[in-house]
Formats: structure tokens, C-alpha cells, sequence
């Protein structure tokens, strides 16, 4: 029967990248999604930027909105400190059962909690069921119209610490403009664009890093 292409990037890690070597899982991905098809992870361009902010932040816990095959997810926890844990939510079933094995195979699942469903049903909850105190990194890279909204539950959640940083993929394409005036209007966030281009292509794109004073 058709694979689909989430177990086609998988085979792809797989076939090519060492377990246990998170780097070699990213270097996969990208090999692949950048030679046989394109598929929506933040790619290599956009993903240096992403690895500067994750290093600057240097944080103790991130929350990742929007998991996919778990680029993003293996590329940031490769480089969080020895006890720091990162949770990624995603909303689809059978991209959580590629990214989970994608986890494994980096050798990442002591850092890595994926919990399964939307975020608006699941921000709520992430203090009591996840015993997190507050986020100092929030990676959104989910469906483009619930930033705004997911951005506020956070607050209202009192998710953010002070100086915490958001990151948000894709404020130019497919954008969130919404979220881009938002933060960018606000008193209560200091935001920085990061002109980059749409993982694996030539189109224009790029991350808004919003630090949130409190
Ligand atoms: O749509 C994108 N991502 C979101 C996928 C669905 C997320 C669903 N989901 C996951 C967790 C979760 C929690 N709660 C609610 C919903 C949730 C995306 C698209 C493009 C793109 C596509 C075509 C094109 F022509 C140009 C660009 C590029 C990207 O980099 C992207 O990230
Ligand atoms: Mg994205």
C-alpha cells in the first residue's frame, strides 16, 4: 500500500542517520526533503537561526506547538542542557506516531514529552497534568491562525516567564499577521524579525522572536 510521506521522511532517518546522533536526524530530513520532496519542517536555513535563539535562551523547559515528523523537535532538544525537557503537542495521530519514532531514533525521549491534541485543549492543562511551572521558550510552528489566540492562553495560563521567549515559524508563508501586529504593537513584548526563506525553497520567509517582559 502508499506510504505516506511522514513514513517516508522516517525511512529516510532510518536508512541514513546514526542512531542515538540527533545531528545525523536533522541532516536526514534535510537531505531528503531538500532532494525527493518537500515537506514542512523548518529546514536547515531557518533552523541555524532557530539553534542561535535555542543557545541564547539556553532554557530549562520549551514548549513546541506543532510537532510534524519532529525536526524541529529532535534539532532543539540536541541542544538543551543535561536536565531540561521539552514538550511538543500535535494535534494529528499519525504525524505523532512518525515523530515519536523519529524521537527514538535520535536518541532523544528522556527529553522529549509529545503529548497528543489541540492546543487550546491542552495549554490549560500542561501546569497541573505536566507539573510545568512556566515556559522560558515557546517554538510556534502550528496551524497559523491559532498563534494569536495560543499566544494569550499562555499569558492568561501565566505559562511565559518573564523574559521568556516565543519563536513563531512561518510569519511570512504561509503568515500569521495577526500574530506578527500583535506582538509587535504590544508594550509587553520586545519582537526581532528574522529574514529567512520557506524551508527547502527560494520564497521569502521568516521567524519573529518575541520576548515577553512581563
Ligand atoms: O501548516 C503548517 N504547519 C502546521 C501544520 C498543522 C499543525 C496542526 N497542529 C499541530 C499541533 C497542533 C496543536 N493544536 C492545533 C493544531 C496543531 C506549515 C505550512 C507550511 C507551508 C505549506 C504549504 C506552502 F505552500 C507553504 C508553506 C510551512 C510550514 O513551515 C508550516 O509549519
Ligand atoms: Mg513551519
Amino acid at each position: 500500500t502508499q506510504s505516506t510521506r511522514p513514513q517516508r521522511i522516517l525511512g529516510a532517518v532510518q536508512q541514513n542517520a546514526t542512531r542515538g546522533d540527533p545531528r545525523s536526524v536533522v541532516r536526514a530530513i534535510d537531505q531528503y526533503c531538500r532532494s525527493q520532496e518537500w515537506a514542512m519542517n523548518v529546514g536547515d536555513e531557518k533552523g541555524c537561526i532557530l539553534d542561535s535563539v535555542v543557545s541564547e535562551v539556553n532554557p530549562s523547559t520549551v514548549l513546541e506547538l506543532g510537532t510534524y515528523c519532529g525536526y524541529s523537535t529532535v534539532r532543539i532538544a540536541s541542544l538543551l542542557p543535561p536536565h531540561a525537557k521539552l514538550i511538543t503537542l500535535e494535534f494529528n495521530p499519525k504525524f505523532a506516531v512518525i515523530a515519536r519514532q523519529v524521537i527514538a531514533w535520535a536518541g532523544l525521549e528522556d527529553k522529549i514529552q509529545l503529548v497528543e491534541g489541540s492546543s487550546g485543549d491542552l495549554i490549560p492543562k500542561l501546569k497541573e497534568q505536566f507539573g510545568v511551572k512556566a515556559f522560558d521558550l515557546v517554538f510556534l510552528d502550528h496551524w497559523k491562525d491559532r498563534y494569536l489566540p495560543d499566544t494569550k492562553l499562555i499569558e492568561e495560563c501565566g505559562l511565559l516567564r518573564k523574559g521568556g521567549v516565543l519563536l513563531a515559524d512561518n510569519v511570512i508563508c504561509p503568515g500569521a499577521p495577526e500574530y506578527l501586529e500583535f506582538v509587535r504593537s504590544s508594550p509587553r513584548y520586545e519582537s526581532q524579525y528574522f529574514k529567512s526563506h520557506l524551508e527547502y525553497t527560494k520564497v521569502e520567509d521568516g521567524l519573529e522572536k518575541s520576548v515577553f517582559l512581563g
